[in-house]
């Protein structure tokens, strides 16, 4: 059997403000198998996006366990950490974060070089990913051309292009308006389902959670 995608064990996190000890993450327990989708729901500030972080290895000071693709996350060094993301982990975050100077096309071609891909494979697999997304006329974009949809679209189809195990997505659709999250999160769902990975995506949005294939709440800094 394969390893778990995530395993947290006993995750925790406390953040110091104003002297006073605030516990976000108070004893996470989550295990994440390949290609499950799982929804993390909870009220604003339960800790969802300190989660992400955790799983996604970008800030330390966390107690407890993390282990990505069956590798512990606190045996690695900082360049094993970048290696581990770069390999298995995707990252789509509630505004694009794409880079300005750079077309749709380029901003998907990039991550598969740094992976040494070659520059005719990165293009075909660009182009593929954003005809999927609906965005062929698109392509020789810059991300300050295109709508707030199509720039999430190509978030997207950047944090899909290597076929990561693990997709983190932090509100993904959280700056759009119902109807084009509702639009983005199927094509992000369909993609994502289609490639076999897995995905954790923090959301406020019951409608959007409930079509993922588990749902799992932040309450009191642990899963309920
Ligand atoms: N670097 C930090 N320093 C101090 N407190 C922090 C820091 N990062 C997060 N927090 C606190 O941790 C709590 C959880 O924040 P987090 O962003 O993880 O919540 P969230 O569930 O993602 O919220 P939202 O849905 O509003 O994005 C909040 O009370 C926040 O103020």
């Amino acid at each position: 059997m394969s390893d778990p995608v995530v395993r947290l064990t006993e995750l925790a996190r406390s953040f110091e403000q104003g002297g006073v000890r605030i516990d976000v993450l108070n004893g996470v327990n989550l295990t994440i198998e390949p290609g499950e989708i799982v929804a993390l729901v909870g009220p604003s500030g339960s800790g969802k996006s300190t989660m992400l972080q955790a799983v996604g290895l970008l800030e330390g000071g966390f107690s407890g366990k993390i282990e990505i693709a069956g590798q512990d996350a606190s045996t690695l060094d900082s360049a094993e950490r970048t290696t581990l993301r770069r390999d298995h982990l995707g990252f789509v975050y509630q505004f694009h974060h794409l880079l300005p100077d750079f077309t749709a096309r380029e901003n998907i071609v990039l991550p598969q070089l740094l992976l040494g891909v070659s520059r005719a494979d990165a293009v075909v697999r660009a182009e593929q990913l954003l005809g999927a997304l609906g965005l062929e006329h698109r392509m020789d974009h810059r991300p300050s051309k295109l709508s707030g949809g199509e720039q999430q679209r190509v978030a997207v189809a950047r944090a899909l292009a290597n076929k990561p195990q693990l997709v983190l997505a932090d509100e993904p659709t959280g700056n759009l308006d119902e109807k084009t999250s509702e639009r983005v999160l199927g094509e992000f769902l369909e993609l994502v389902r289609g490639q076999g990975s897995a995905a954790l995506v923090a959301t406020h949005n019951e409608r959007l959670a409930a079509r993922m294939d588990r749902v799992v709440r932040l309450h009191e800094g642990r899963i309920e």
